[in-house]
């Protein structure tokens, strides 16, 4: 069975974090590890406390898993702090683990911050140059490059300047493009752009989108398939969860990670 550890935050909600990814590589069928980086405290209506862990704690997770398991793998999701992205970073790069997605969560649905500002430099200079894969949302991408992005060309240039930060391929994902009626994720590897468009859902039951599409991309790399393959993939994945999503909780609920498997299922039948 293939493998794929995240390193990310935990969502005490269910929908987003550690706990999407791991929901998301077992719909997958690929093994899921997990290094914690910090504990939120959150549901569907926002982010109640953060709480980080050290990063003697999460060098600990990821050096018991790359001496003993091994990983087809890595996602990287909240990292919080300066400091927990130099350890991150310089674990990936002991393990030479080269099949690196890097989901740069900033700020949480709510408005949270699930990433410190004076940590943006060490994301930039120490993550970013080892990832295979970035899958920065629209103000996130917004951050990393310090551009507006309203059209279609402005996602471009966003991508073509996350490239020359040594990314090998950048997917800006378009939850958040004023486009009422489609979803449009943008693809750039240095050589080529390509364009994934889905019709827009209606529905607040959104919270998890981001890391349910960059997990599913993950799985799908730790299985041998290209970065485009990945892409198709996560997008049908990310589809379904979000047209089939769970109604708890009194606001944003999570998207359903089994959903692509029952369709699928279905379809065979
Ligand atoms: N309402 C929606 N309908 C269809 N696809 C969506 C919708 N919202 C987000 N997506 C898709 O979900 C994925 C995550 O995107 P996005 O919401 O931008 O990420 P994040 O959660 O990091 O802000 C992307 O593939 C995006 O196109
Ligand atoms: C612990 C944790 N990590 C990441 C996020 C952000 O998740 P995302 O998929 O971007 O979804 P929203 O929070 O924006 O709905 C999170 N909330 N918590």
């Amino acid at each position: 069975m293939n493998k794929a550890l995240t390193i990310a935050g935990s969502d005490s909600g269910g929908g987003a974090g550690i706990q999407a990814d791991l929901k998301t590589f077992q719909e997958l069928e690929v093994f899921g590890m997990s290094a914690i980086t910090a504990v939120t405290a959150q549901n569907t209506l926002g982010v109640h406390g953060v709480y980080p862990m050290t990063p003697e704690a999460i060098i600990q997770q990821i050096q018991a898993i790359g001496e003993d398991i091994g990983t087809d793998a890595v996602k990287t999701g909240m990292l919080f702090s300066s400091d927990i992205i130099e350890a991150v970073s310089e674990q990936v790069r002991k393990y030479r683990w080269e099949n690196l997605v890097v989901d740069p969560v900033m700020i949480a649905k709510g408005g949270a911050s699930l990433l410190q500002q004076e940590a943006i430099f060490a994301m930039k200079t120490y993550l970013l140059p080892l990832a295979k894969v970035i899958t920065p949302n629209i103000p996130e991408a917004e951050v990393l490059t310090g551009l507006t992005i309203r059209s279609a060309e402005d996602k471009k240039e966003a991508a073509l300047r996350l490239v020359e930060l040594g990314v090998q391929t950048v997917v800006i994902k378009g939850g958040h493009d004023e486009d009422e009626s489609e979803s449009t994720d943008l693809l750039y590897d240095g050589r080529e752009f390509h364009t994934f468009t889905n019709k827009r859902i209606q529905t607040k039951n959104t919270h998890g989108t981001g890391c349910t599409f960059s997990a599913a991309l993950t799985a799908e790399l730790a299985k041998g398939a290209s970065v485009y393959d990945a892409v198709l993939t996560a997008k049908e994945f990310i589809q379904a969860a979000i047209e089939d999503g769970i109604e708890v909780g009194h606001g944003h609920g999570p998207t359903n990670h089994g959903a692509f498997r029952k369709k699928k299922e279905l379809g065979n039948r």
